[in-house]
């Protein structure tokens, strides 16, 4: 379980967060949606503790900060070594991460073209955020954390991502997703979290949205159109 406690996050006089307590279940897909500016990314980075904030996330009754043995972090904000090859950035791995399984991460390096001998420095945007996604999904970690997983991904990829994501989970771990490729991850997803301003300002089961007969495209243009007034 992932219990958030009041996280908040303030930059001088402006409070860019602040969330009450909310909790994921196990084996829970969440989508953290929100227009640009919205506070997806401050929030993953308050979860993860890479920014100063107030409040706590525990993990199973732990901070998530002192347990990154047990969470996989994907983002454009690469943690990969680059000029490491995807190859040695696999075996660096290896040695950190105690489930970290080699042979699916090389299997999921393929799936994406990559050369697994070239420098990763050398790669496309694209192509490095394609070693990212395939390293944090084989790290059989409990949390997975995405901030924009598919942004820079061709159509072609986000398909091959979404699968690679879907194929990676066992059942019990926990993923949270930032993006704006609604399409892509609707029917992924189990419940969202819509963020505005820094705040919650929502949170549903997609199975609800889709008994209503909504799509999560349809969810966004009512609330953009609430929010302007039109
Ligand atoms: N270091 C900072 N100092 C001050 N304000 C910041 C800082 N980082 C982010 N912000 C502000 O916090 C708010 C939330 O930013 P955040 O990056 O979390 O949004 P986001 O929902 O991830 O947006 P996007 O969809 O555009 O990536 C924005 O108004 C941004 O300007």
């Amino acid at each position: 379980m992932l219990k958030l406690n009041e996280l908040k996050v303030k930059r001088r006089s402006a409070v860019l967060l602040s969330c009450d307590q909310i909790t994921m279940k196990a084996g829970e897909i969440v989508g953290i949606l929100g227009l640009n500016g919205a506070g997806k990314t401050t929030l993953i980075k308050a979860i993860l503790n890479l920014i100063q904030h107030e409040g706590s996330a525990d993990l199973d009754e732990w901070e998530v900060a002192k347990h990154y043995e047990k969470v996989a972090y994907i983002s454009e904000e690469y943690s990969f070594i680059p000029y490491f090859t995807p190859y040695q950035y696999g075996c660096y791995l290896l040695d950190y991460y105690p489930c970290f399984d080699f042979d699916t991460y090389q299997q999921r390096c393929s799936l994406f073209d990559l050369e697994m001998d070239k420098k990763i420095e050398r790669m496309s945007r694209g192509q490095q955020l394609k070693v990212e996604i395939a390293a944090g999904l084989s790290q059989r970690a409990q949390l997975i954390i995405m901030d924009e997983p598919f942004t820079n991904l061709d159509v072609v990829s986000k398909g091959i991502a979404v699968q690679m994501l879907i194929n990676s989970l066992e059942g019990n771990e926990i993923v949270l997703v930032a993006t704006h490729d609604l399409d892509e991850i609707e029917n992924v997803l189990d419940r969202c979290l819509i963020l505005d301003k820094g705040v919650i300002k929502d949170d549903f089961y997609v199975e609800e949205l889709h008994a209503k007969g909504a799509s999560l495209r349809d969810y966004f243009y009512d609330f953009t159109k609430q929010k302007s007034n039109l």
